[in-house]
Order: structure tokens, then C-alpha cells, then sequence
């Protein structure tokens, strides 16, 4: 659980200090106000890591020169600052050396956002992003092993696409993609295995209908990475890159056996990521025995009043969880307990219950 959050020139917050309730609470406010800002502040100081952009730059306010994001999360006070120096975190006031150490300690997440859907329809890409951030929490030597990974297969296409055959040196690349790359693999399988029984069920319980989904494992290197980089040989000599490896995996996602990217609807679709995202968090309770924390970002708009309402019936009940959203109306009154905030032009203030139906 996060008790607290503080920002200080964070996206549009000079400041901002608030507790935190265990249930979580609704953000609610227009566009362009700092609602998923806060919660991408709560994504960056337990994940270190924001959904919607690759650094720690953009999250600087525009007229100043660093960030800092801080707050007590399962009992720990943990500190994050940005400025000219780089990155230095900080776990009840000990400087912490590496991303790794911190993130063993920090917590784990689920995010839910608009673009969730793209997930079903978009890229390879997409997936492979999802089945990182979700292996990323449940295995502490992934992160390490993606990095590594990714490092020798640029350099090592670096080296294919050099006119000048440099033999040993890909062969040194070839052993670090082998290690890391069956390591990934692994993984993967491992994780994509736990997530579809339970994404299966959460498409029926939202759907409430007998949708069934299922997913397949796809690898990028069939039979292991040093038999798959052998066949591949010629090829990528041919194609000047490295053409097998977990940066070729993909997650197929089937709806009543076919490929749900072509033949489920809008809503299904948004189902299907609703309940992957769902899967992803009974996956972690499963792995790694906590329940993570929930951040929903103004994903309401787009579900039917059914599907809404059984979204909120099967988000855990003991999670903490975050939302925002423009307006409660579709809450149907049901937001009695809630903790509900108005977010206006980078300030939070309590949600007056009178202004509901603005
Ligand atoms: N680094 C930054 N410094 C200052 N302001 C920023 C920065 N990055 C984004 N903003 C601005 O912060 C404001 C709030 O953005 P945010 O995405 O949090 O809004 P929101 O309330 O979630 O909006 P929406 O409902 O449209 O999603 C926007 O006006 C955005 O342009």
C-alpha cells in the first residue's frame, strides 16, 4: 500500500503532498488537469518507470531543472530525485546504488490505461512491452537480462550490417545473446502459462458472457537460441540483422479459437486488455504473494455501463486503487466510499459530493 505521495516539479506539479487512503481514491477532474500524472508519479516510484514516456526528462516540470517524487509505501519511505546529477534513489533515507536493489524493496503495480486495446490489435512490440513490465516484476534477474540482451543484439547488428566480416567479435554476441535470450525465453513461457487460465476467466466474468480467450506463446527462437542463431545463420547474413531471439517473440490472443486481433469487436477487444490486466494482477499475487496496487487511468469511457460495473466487481476487493476519470456520473452513486479528489489546473483538493453532477 501507498500511504503518501509528495511531488515537487513533477509534470505540472510544483508541489503536491497528500495521504493516501488504503482503498486508493478517484481522481476526477477535465482534460489536461495532472490526473494521470499523479499516477504516473505512483508507476514511477515503485516501478521507476512511466507508462507514456521512456525517461525520467518529461516528467520535469518545463521551467525547472530537476524532480522529485517520494512517499511511504509498505512501510518504507521512498525518495526519487532527477537533476543534472542523474537519478538517486533513496529507501528510508539510505542512498540505494542500483535499479535493481530498489526495486526488489519498492512494490508492484498493475496499470490500466485507454490505449490497453492496442495491446489486442497493435504490434508485436506491445506485448512484448506488457510480458516485460510483468516478468520485470515477478523476476528479479529479468530486467537485468533484457538489458543485457538488448545491448549485444543492437551491437551485434551493428556488426552484421559491417562490409567487413568480423567473425570473433559476432561470435562473442552470439554467446551473450544465447545466455540472456534463453534466459528471457523462459521466463516468458513461464509467465504468459500462469496469465492465461486467469485471463481466460476474467473475459467471461466481464463479459459476462462464455467468451473464450486464449493465448499462445509464440517464440522469437524455436528449439533454443543456439540452435535457432545456427539455422539462421545465412539468412541474417543476407538480412544484415539478427533475425531469431525473444525480440521476435509475440503473445497470439485467440476469442473462441480465432485471431481476436481480426475478429473481436471494439468492446471485445477492450475486454480482452481489461482482462489481461486483470490476469496480470492475480499473477503477481500467485508469484510473488502481495497484491499489487492498481492504477486505472481514465478507462471508463470507453466500456459499457455492463462491462464497467464488472470491471469494479472483479478488481480486488483488499487492492488499493487509483482512478481517474472525468466525471463519477457513470459510478451510479456507487461511490459512497470511495476517496474521491478533485484534480484542477496541478492542485488536489477534496471531491465536494455536491458537485457530482457538474
Ligand atoms: N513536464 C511537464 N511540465 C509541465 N506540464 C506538463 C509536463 N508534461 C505535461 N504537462 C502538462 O500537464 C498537464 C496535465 O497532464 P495530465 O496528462 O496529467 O492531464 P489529465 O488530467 O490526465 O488529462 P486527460 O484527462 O486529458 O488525460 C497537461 O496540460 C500537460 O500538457
Amino acid at each position: 500500500m501507498i500511504k503518501s505521495l509528495r511531488l515537487i516539479d513533477f509534470r505540472c506539479f510544483a508541489t503536491l503532498s497528500m495521504e493516501l487512503r488504503d482503498r486508493g481514491g478517484i481522481f476526477i477532474g477535465d482534460n489536461a488537469q495532472g490526473k494521470t500524472s499523479i499516477l504516473e508519479a505512483i508507476c514511477v516510484l515503485l516501478r521507476l518507470q512511466s507508462p507514456r514516456a521512456k525517461s525520467m526528462r518529461p516528467l520535469v516540470r518545463f521551467e525547472a531543472t530537476g524532480a522529485g517524487v517520494a512517499g511511504e509505501c509498505w512501510e518504507q519511505e521512498l525518495t526519487i530525485r532527477y537533476g543534472r546529477g542523474g537519478v538517486q534513489l533513496g529507501i528510508d533515507g539510505e542512498e540505494v546504488s542500483t535499479q535493481n536493489q530498489y526495486l526488489a524493496q519498492s512494490g508492484l503495480i498493475v496499470w490500466m490505461g485507454n490505449e490497453d486495446i492496442e495491446l489486442v490489435r497493435g504490434s508485436g512490440g506491445i506485448r512484448r512491452h506488457y510480458l516485460d513490465f510483468l516478468c520485470s516484476q515477478l523476476d528479479l534477474g529479468y530486467r537485468r537480462a533484457l538489458s543485457r540482451y538488448r545491448r549485444a543484439l543492437k551491437a551485434r547488428n551493428v556488426l552484421l550490417k559491417d562490409p567487413v566480416s568480423r567473425e570473433a567479435e559476432l561470435d562473442a554476441y552470439t554467446e551473450i545473446l544465447i545466455e540472456h535470450g534463453d534466459y528471457l525465453h523462459e521466463v516468458r513461457q513461464r509467465i504468459v502459462a500462469m496469465l492465461e487460465p486467469r485471463a481466460s476467466e476474467a473475459q467471461s466474468n466481464i463479459s459476462g458472457r462464455d467468451e473464450i480467450l486464449s493465448l499462445q506463446y509464440v517464440a522469437g527462437s524455436e528449439g533454443g537460441m543456439r540452435e535457432a542463431l545456427a539455422v539462421s545463420r545465412e539468412s541474417e547474413r543476407r538480412q544484415r540483422q539478427t533475425l531469431v531471439g525473444p525480440h521476435r517473440d509475440d503473445v497470439k490472443i485467440f476469442i473462441h479459437g480465432m485471431p481476436a486481433s481480426e475478429f473481436a469487436s471494439e468492446g471485445q477487444q477492450r475486454t480482452i486488455a481489461l482482462a489481461l490486466k486483470l490476469a496480470q494482477g492475480e499473477a503477481i499475487e500467485a508469484d510473488a504473494g502481495k497484491v499489487p496496487i492498481y492504477l486505472l487511468d481514465d478507462i471508463f469511457g470507453e466500456l459499457d455501463p455492463s462491462r464497467r460495473n464488472a470491471l469494479m466487481a472483479h478488481l480486488p476487493v483488499g487492492a488499493q486503487k487509483f482512478i481517474t476519470t472525468t466525471s463519477v456520473d457513470w459510478l451510479d452513486g456507487g461511490w459512497g466510499e470511495w476517496p474521491l479528489y478533485r484534480v484542477c489546473d496541478g492542485k488536489v483538493s477534496k471531491w465536494e459530493r455536491d458537485n457530482s453532477v457538474e
